[in-house]
């Protein structure tokens, strides 16, 4: 794999996904550029061989793949910094940045760019992330490599933009809605007797069990839940209360509110 990586923007996901592309393999780690304004914070990533600066120039010179991983009001200034290091020929974006359009990029790059959105999770880091992609102008080869290099961190899919900001609340707020939902459990499984440990350990656990079962035998929540369920059992007990107080109504209005707040906000 020789097309070299700029990761612009060293934060949360923009590391995560500099993880996940070592641990991979798909990437050497002297094969990335991460950048940011204090590196002071990617002193272990570099320590494993990935290169970090301050400087995004340098990184546009010296990668192909230009990952944007800064917050979306940051982009335009380091777009508009970087535009004359960036050449279409040579390089291909990908932003991974909430809510910031293929146009906008090209608004202030060029419709000449081909340009990627790829919307993955911060589950990247250990390769299990889900990858939502869409792209403007881009060939077969383009393609098929982002859609390698997501692979490699976990599922990919891809969509139509207009579905993008839909893709980045379940896929991406869906890991905070996912811990919210497991600390719960903790919390519940403390009250009923155990330590903390054991409790997350249980709830953890279960939780991917219960994901794995719906992505390896194809079926509906609903059909796993009545495998579960024994008649006038203690599950369906304790599901109809939580469904009393709300439980499934919170959940869909807490993702809808998550989307109204990308498209007015954005
Ligand atoms: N966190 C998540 O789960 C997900 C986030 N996203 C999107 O990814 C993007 C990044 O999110 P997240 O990683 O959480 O945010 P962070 O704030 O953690 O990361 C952004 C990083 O950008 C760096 N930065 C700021 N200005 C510059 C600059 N001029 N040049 C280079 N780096 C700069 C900041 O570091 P410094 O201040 O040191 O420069 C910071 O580390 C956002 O657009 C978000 O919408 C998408 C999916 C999931
Ligand atoms: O909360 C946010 O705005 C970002 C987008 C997806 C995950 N974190």
């Amino acid at each position: 794999m020789k097309d070299r990586i700029a990761i612009i923007g060293g934060g949360n996901l923009g590391s995560a996904i500099a993880e996940g592309l070592i641990s991979s393999r798909f990437a050497k780690p002297q094969h990335i550029i991460l950048t940011k304004r204090n590196i002071d914070t990617l002193r272990s990533l570099e320590e494993r061989g990935v290169m970090v600066s301050s400087n995004n120039k340098d990184a546009a010179r010296y990668a192909k793949w230009i990952i944007l991983a800064v917050k979306p009001f940051q982009v335009k200034d380091i777009l508009e910094q970087l535009k004359d290091d960036l050449d279409p020929l040579k390089h291909q974006i990908v932003s991974v940045m909430t809510g910031v359009w293929i146009k906008d990029i090209q608004e202030i790059l060029g419709t000449e760019f081909t340009v990627f959105r790829a919307m993955p999770n911060t589950a990247i880091a250990i390769r299990q992330s889900i990858t939502c992609i869409c792209s403007h102008g881009a060939n077969e080869d383009q393609s098929q490599f982002i859609a390698e290099l997501f692979s490699q961190l976990g599922k990919v899919v891809f969509i139509e933009e207009k579905l993008m900001d839909a893709a980045t609340v379940l896929g991406a707020c869906g890991t905070a809605y996912a811990m919210r939902y497991i600390r719960a459990n903790i919390q519940g499984g403390i009250e009923i007797g155990f330590d903390a440990k054991t409790a997350s350990l249980i709830a953890a656990q279960t939780v991917k069990g219960a994901a794995e079962l719906l992505l390896t035998q194809h079926t509906h929540p609903e059909q796993e839940i009545d495998k579960v369920t024994t008649p006038k059992g203690c599950t369906i007990a304790g599901l109809n209360e939580m469904e009393h107080q709300g439980f499934s109504s919170s959940l869909i209005k807490g993702v809808v509110t998550s989307y109204k707040k990308i498209v007015n906000d954005m």
